[in-house]
């Protein structure tokens, strides 16, 4: 039985689903930097996020004290459009957050299979994690937890923050967040757009059978205080 209930913001335009939950971000973390002096956000990448990106880049957040992560990588040059290094660095840092300290997962030179212990450490440095902005694909999969793939039940059962992973499309080899990683945030958003995302997620909610859509291990997982939002 699931302790934590999932909270689902339901928006009439996607203009307002992108300010309310970046002030709702921007928020979280002043809280963060004011209980302790410092906050972590670990960011999707994909399509959906660039203008919630933007938004977020506008808040009066004191940048400084905020850790920069991912939620998951695509093992790609972070000079490419496919990198999620490059969406962050381009809607979030260089709007306004110039002063976030941003730990990437990529590193040249090494696969994401050799990268996972260097990334793994320099992610310990800022665990347990304050926000994750989480989305969500169309075959159910979050981050780079992916149906079917071998390194699932690793990365959904494991007590380590990240592991190299594979999706389906290019670009293929991934670096992803653990469930355990995510698991740990004080605030866990999913943010979804447009009724074939709805659906998949209704689908989700419908469902035990995580190894076919992984997001049900988020969105059923008992420490997990899930916020949706959604236009
Ligand atoms: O690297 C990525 O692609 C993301 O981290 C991934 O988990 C994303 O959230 C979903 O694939 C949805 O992507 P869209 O927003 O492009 O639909």
């Amino acid at each position: 039985m699931k302790s934590t209930e999932t909270v689902f913001h339901i928006y009439d335009s996607l203009p307002t689903l992108h300010k309310t939950l970046a002030y709702k971000v921007a928020r979280d973390l002043d809280a963060a930097i004011a209980a302790k002096g410092s906050a972590s956000l670990l960011l999707s990448g994909g399509n959906t996020p660039r203008p919630f990106l933007v938004q977020l880049a506008a808040e009066n957040v004191d940048w400084s004290r905020v850790t920069v992560g991912l939620v998951d990588e695509r093992w790609v040059d972070p000079e490419s459009g496919a990198s999620n290094e490059n969406l962050v660095r381009s809607e979030l840092l260089a709007n306004g957050a110039e002063a976030a300290t941003f730990v990437g997962m990529y590193r040249p030179g090494e696969t994401a299979a050799e990268a996972v212990v260097g990334v793994e450490a320099a992610y310990k440095a800022f665990f347990p994690f304050d926000v994750v902005v989480l989305g969500m694909g169309s075959d159910g999969h979050t981050a780079s937890l992916f149906p079917g793939r071998p390194e699932l039940e690793g990365l959904l059962n494991g007590a380590a923050l990240c592991g190299a992973a594979e999706a389906p499309t290019e670009p293929k080899e991934r670096m992803s967040l653990s469930l355990h990683a995510i698991a740990s945030a004080a605030h866990c958003y999913l943010h979804i757009e447009g009724g074939a995302k709805l659906a998949v997620y209704e689908a989700a909610l419908d469902g035990d059978d995580v190894d076919i859509m992984p997001v049900r291990a988020v969105l059923n997982h008992p420490d997990i205080a899930l916020e949706v939002f959604y236009a």
